[in-house]
């Protein structure tokens, strides 16, 4: 039997870390409990090698044997289901994500040889020792990395542009996950469904170690129009060296404790405390980023890092802010949305952006977030598969499976969807 068509449904937005269940179930295995020979099988891994991190979307379900098994087999996961004319079956598993710094790859060889995973060519080629295992990768670390996949893993990465995977996954979020998208403002998040007919144009504005803008004009029409070097990698690059930060998390919680105005220059300090009304600059305005630090006789070592932290990070999200304004400008664009691992969902580092928009657009331009904001390019590198044949995502069927009011998880860390996956005949 072969199966002709994959299709993933999102159960609901409840969240389960992976290496706990899958601790569990080895336990139950040891312990010979009922767990059996049943085991999550990884299938249908996809990776995004970015230039800092790496992320990793994959799929598990109860897949206890072979296909031909569970096509008689309805207790373990699956359930058949009739579709008009043609018979499918779901497989219920979960939708996993994981990321790791792309300076410790090891660790991500390490944990996906770790797993069983069924790679897509398996489901062509009944020799699973096979070496020609496929698996979907995007980024840079794609062509960088390919020979130590292959060498260490036994895995060719079947490479996806990375600008096509970043608009089909976001496509794909904003069509089919309920609250996906959110605007923030004044520590305020509301969710915004868009309308699929509304959906385009929009400008995509992925913030990685790098800075990519991305006039998105529907499935797979779309032109990468800007970009600036000044991104998450510079954020997290600079403040470990004015702050010594071990970590981009420290970074960021050591932002939180901040005060940008200690070192920002503000309107008010050039003009006696006053605004320059004139022009429209009220006196709280930052006129230059860092620019006390000129005048005044001190060292990086008088300065608090949280200070100096707090000021990078309201200096990057400001500037990407406005160049992302200015390019919605350029194609008359009102919605932009933000994507990439920088955000984490970070309040500050969204107010910031959302008032930069605000302001250089008078109101007129709105700044959008997603709760997957790291995951665009792995998702889209994942939805690949469908040009196999493999994983057709059915939208519609993921937005009515979400339960409406349902507690939206945090996916910034490595966490799971409960999902499946649904098998054409
Ligand atoms: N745990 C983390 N380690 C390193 N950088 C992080 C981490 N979490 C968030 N970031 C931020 O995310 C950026 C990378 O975002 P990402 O979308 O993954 O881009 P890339 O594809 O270039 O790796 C980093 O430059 C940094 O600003
Ligand atoms: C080269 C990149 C597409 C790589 O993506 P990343 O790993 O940063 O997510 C990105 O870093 C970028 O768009 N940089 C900005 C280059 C520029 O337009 O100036």
């Amino acid at each position: 039997m072969h199966r002709d068509k994959i299709e993933l449904l999102l159960d609901r937005s409840e969240t389960g870390f992976l290496v706990n269940s899958t601790e569990k179930m080895e336990k139950q295995r040891v312990n010979g409990g009922e767990f059996n020979q049943c085991s999550d099988e990884v299938q249908h891994v996809a990776l995004d090698i970015g230039g800092s991190l790496i992320k990793v979307v994959y799929f598990s379900g109860n897949d206890c044997g072979s296909f031909e098994e569970q096509e008689t087999s309805s207790s373990k996961g699956r359930l058949d289901v009739p579709n008009g004319n043609q018979n499918y079956c779901v497989l219920k598993g979960k939708l996993h994500f994981m990321k790791f710094e792309t300076r410790k790859i090891n660790d991500c060889i390490e944990f996906l040889s770790s797993k069983k995973f069924r790679c897509h060519d398996d489901l062509h080629h009944e020799d699973h020792t096979s070496d020609s295992h496929i698996v979907k990768a995007t980024g840079g670390g794609a062509f960088r990395y390919a020979d130590l996949f292959k060498e260490k893993l036994g895995i060719t990465l079947d490479k996806v542009d990375e600008m096509d995977s970043l608009v089909a996954g976001a496509n794909f979020l904003l069509k089919a996950v309920k609250c996906e998208a959110f605007t923030y403002m004044d520590d305020k998040k509301d969710y915004v469904q868009i309308d699929h007919k509304d959906l385009y144009p929009y400008l995509l504005v992925n913030i990685g170690s790098g800075v990519s803008m991305i006039k998105v004009d529907g499935d797979s029409k779309f032109e990468r129009v800007s970009g600036t070097s000044v991104g998450g990698g510079t954020f997290w690059g600079l403040g470990k060296l004015l702050t010594k930060c071990k970590s981009f998390d420290e970074l960021l919680e050591l932002s939180h404790g901040g005060n940008n105005r200690v070192i920002d220059m503000l309107v008010g300090d050039i003009y006696g405390g006053s605004d320059y009304s004139k022009i429209g600059l009220a006196s709280t305005t930052i006129a230059s980023s860092f620019g006390k630090a000129v005048s005044e006789n001190k060292e990086l070592e008088d300065y608090r890092p949280e200070d100096v932290a707090r000021s990078l990070l309201r200096m990057i999200s400001n500037n990407i802010g406005q160049i992302a304004y200015l390019n919605a400008l350029r194609f008359g664009l009102k919605r932009i949305i933000f994507g990439g691992f920088f955000i984490r969902e970070h309040a500050y580092t969204m107010d910031t952006i959302s008032v930069a928009v605000n302001f250089w657009s008078n109101g007129e331009a709105k700044a959008m977030f997603l709760r997957h904001e790291g995951f665009l390019g792995a998702l889209g590198a994942f939805m690949n598969y469908k040009r196999e044949g493999l994983a057709d995502l059915m939208s519609h069927l993921l937005v009515e499976q979400l339960p409406k009011g349902s507690i939206v998880a945090d996916l910034n860390g490595n966490d799971s969807i409960h999902c499946s996956v649904r098998i054409s005949n």
